[in-house]
């Protein structure tokens, strides 16, 4: 695979194409993704976990922002809290595989002078309506919105510059702000950044995922709560849109080569897998029964996850 399509495999979007190819070709390239402390890790932050494992592998260095004056600016906890739970969100990511890579707390470096100054002077060119939209999927109770939440996008936009990023990596939610920072940086001498965005997956019954739901695995679920949760995910037989491919496209396959699904033998025995696509098809096809798929699943994801449960204990 080359580093093109190692960089734009399982992404709804990058903008824009040419600047990425551009960018290819420079020795020495940056990105970063940033991400708002938070108590639980799970298979959603793991979408981008893994896209910045492709981007190093194709020979980016890789910054990742734990982002705690922004999980306080959207109101999510107080500074103490925050703090205390991005050195657990950096554990996770580094049981997840990003090790080598730069991790940066925002309040260390979003407070200097030429970071406020940047900010205001990005405050006073964006309107507030703008700010305001650019939160519309990621702000935190946006029917009453706080001075805060409009800071927050413009400092998204100022952690770009100031932290020298090539690339931004975060989910298509991130599109709006990701939107401003380009078009707002160049006016401050700075470049507009490559933006690489991937899809957000839904919960395992097929619905949005959410902590108040639990339709989710996070890194911290048990061996036997990861096959509990894959075996009552939704998974209609024959649609592939469903959540328990999703994970194999998204998860399983960017970590491990071949996967096996073991059948009876009554019912033609195991069949291995090395491409996505093929497992996709051969599902469609109605060749797979789907609690042999959510088997396969369970036990696929019990290894992904197995350095991580370690790491956190
Ligand atoms: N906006 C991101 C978090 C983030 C914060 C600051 C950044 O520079 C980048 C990303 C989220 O929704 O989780």
């Amino acid at each position: 695979m080359d580093a093109y399509e190692r960089v734009t495999r399982n992404t709804v979007e990058v903008v824009t194409d040419d600047d990425l190819r551009a960018l290819l070709t420079k020795p020495v390239k940056r990105v970063y993704a940033g991400y708002e402390p938070s108590g639980e890790i799970h298979l959603g932050h793991l979408v981008t976990i893994n896209k910045l494992v492709d981007l190093q592998a194709a020979g980016f260095e890789v910054t990742v922002l734990l982002a705690d004056l922004h999980a306080f600016l959207n109101r999510k906890g107080t500074m103490e809290k925050v703090r205390e739970l991005a050195d657990y969100n950096r554990r996770c990511f580094e049981g997840l595989g990003l090790k080598n890579v730069k991790y940066v707390l925002g309040s260390e470096f979003q407070l200097n002078r030429e970071y406020q100054l940047l900010v205001l002077r990005l405050a006073q060119e964006i309107t507030l309506n703008r700010a305001t939209r650019s939160m519309d999927e990621v702000g935190r109770q946006m029917d009453t919105p706080t001075v805060s939440q409009m800071i927050y996008p413009i400092m998204q936009a100022a952690d770009i510059a100031l932290l020298g990023a090539d690339a931004a990596v975060g989910g298509i939610d991130q599109r709006k702000i990701h939107m401003l920072a380009r078009e707002h940086l160049i006016n401050f001498g700075y470049k507009a950044p490559v933006c690489i965005h991937t899809p957000i997956l839904n919960g395992l019954d097929g619905k949005k995922m959410s902590s108040s739901q639990g339709n989710y695995i996070s890194v911290a679920d048990t061996e036997d709560e990861i096959r509990k949760k894959c075996q009552k995910a939704f998974c209609p037989p024959e649609i592939a849109e469903n959540p328990i491919l999703q994970i194999f496209q998204h998860h399983v396959f960017p970590r491990l080569p071949e996967i096996t699904i073991k059948r009876p033998e009554k019912f033609g025995g195991d069949r291995s897998f090395g491409s996505y696509a093929d497992l996709e098809a051969a599902y469609g096809k109605g060749e797979i029964h789907p609690l042999d798929l959510k088997k396969a699943c369970g036990e696929s994801l019990v290894e992904i996850l197995a350095p991580v449960r370690d790491y956190i204990q």
